[in-house]
């Protein structure tokens, strides 16, 4: 795909800012599990966490297609600000866009849109992964509040973020139908970080185990109507399956092209790795896998764009670039040999975090599934 002038720009703008203010310390933050705060602070500066939000709401409202652009590059950089950003942006952000109330979009989209405020979605359960409606977590109706009691599993910036989206069921007896959407500040009394989870990469995000005691919620923060809940979740985890897909590219470029640089310099048998042709062929089909799964991502974020169906699209990016960047990612760590395999070289960081592409916000195999039923 030729990108337009400003999504160029934006692309150019978001690589600079990546090069410059994130890839220098992704080590440090990877090594001493820091959150990064002040990095992201930057990025709503630039507008990079309000892309996907209207000017009305004080977004940069840039498209899918830039955002997408964007995410690849911010991933580049580094791999956990990319999450934090993905997240944020598709699956938190646009609930509230396309399901809030005026009231709502006003109140939560400026402060998310600038940065000052991170989001996040809460679906998953210690109990529900991909059987996403076999939800346990409870909302009860009391006057003008909800009571909400349950608990959720895996949620990226569950504690250092402001604004989650929540999931819990209304009526039990209605099954899919039954489940509710809530906007929910982080800061309410009975929103419980249980813990935050130790895990292989992606170490400077907050993944956490929340729990909900007795939370009140107010029915002005319930999103979209009682019954809808299931259907904002699954429509919004299209968008993130883009954006998540756009994350394993970039996290892919990014260790091909340490491995490509390490090639030029590394020497073996009097000439540089690069010359020899096993190496050289391994780089060309890295870069052959990397750019087919662009070309998939910005097909998907397209027809998002254009506001065309997109479901089978956007699994099928997620599910090729983030199985496609596991191996490329390997493939770097072969290239670079033992060093490969030694946290002073950034293609072993590259490889822990880029994992979780083929699991979150749909595994591999809840793609495969999505695909096949649109056959
Ligand atoms: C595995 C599944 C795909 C199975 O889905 P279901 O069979 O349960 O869903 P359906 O019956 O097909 O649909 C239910 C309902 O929703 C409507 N729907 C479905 N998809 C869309 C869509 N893309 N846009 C709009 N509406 C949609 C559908 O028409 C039905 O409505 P009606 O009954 O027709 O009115 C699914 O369970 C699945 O995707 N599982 C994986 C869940 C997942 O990705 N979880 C990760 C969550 S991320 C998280 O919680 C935190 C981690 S993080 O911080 O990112």
């Amino acid at each position: 795909m030729i990108l337009s002038e400003l999504q160029q720009q934006i692309t150019d703008l978001a690589r600079d800012f990546a090069r410059e203010r994130l890839a220098p310390g992704a080590a440090k933050r990877d090594r001493e599990h820091l959150f990064p705060r002040e990095e992201l602070k930057e990025m709503g500066e630039l507008g990079l966490l309000g892309m996907l939000v209207p000017e009305a709401y004080g977004g940069s409202d840039t498209g899918v297609i830039a955002y997408a652009a964007a995410l690849e590059e911010i991933a580049a950089g580094d791999g956990p600000c990319s999450t934090i950003m993905s997240v944020h942006s598709s699956v938190g952000c646009v609930p509230i866009l396309k399901f809030g109330t005026e009231e709502q979009r006003q109140r939560f989209l400026p402060k998310l849109a600038s940065g000052e405020w991170i989001g996040g979605f809460a679906l998953t359960e210690p109990q529900a992964g991909s059987d996403a409606s076999n939800l346990k977590t409870r909302a009860r109706r009391d006057g003008d509040h909800y009571v909400i009691d349950g608990a959720k599993q895996f949620i990226t910036s569950g504690k250092n973020g402001n604004v989650i989206i929540v999931f819990a069921v209304t009526d039990p007896d209605a099954g899919k139908k039954g489940i509710t959407a809530f906007i929910v500040p982080t800061d309410t009394p009975g929103y419980e970080v249980i813990r935050v989870e130790e895990k292989l990469g992606l170490h400077s995000t907050d993944t956490c185990q929340i729990a909900f005691n007795a939370m009140r919620i107010p029915i002005e923060l319930r999103l979209g109507a009682e019954g809808e809940g299931y259907r904002i979740a699954l429509a919004n985890l299209e968008g993130g399956r883009i954006g998540i897909a756009a994350q394993a590219v970039g996290m892919a470029r990014a260790a091909f092209e340490a491995a490509r640089d390490y090639a030029k310099e590394r020497m073996a048998f009097g000439k540089p790795i690069f010359e020899h042709q096993a190496v050289a062929f391994r780089l060309a089909d890295m870069a052959v896998r990397i750019e087919a799964a662009r070309q998939l991502v910005f097909h998907a974020a397209a027809l998002r764009e254009a506001e065309l169906p997109c479901l089978s699209e956007a699994s099928m990016a997620k599910l090729l670039a983030s199985e496609m960047a596991e191996r490329v990612c390997s493939d770097a760590i072969q290239i670079h040999g033992g060093y490969g395999y030694m946290a002073d070289y950034p293609v072993e960081r590259i490889y822990r975090d880029v994992r979780i592409c083929q699991i979150y916000e749909g595994t591999s195999d809840v793609q495969r599934m999505v695909i096949a039923r649109n056959l």
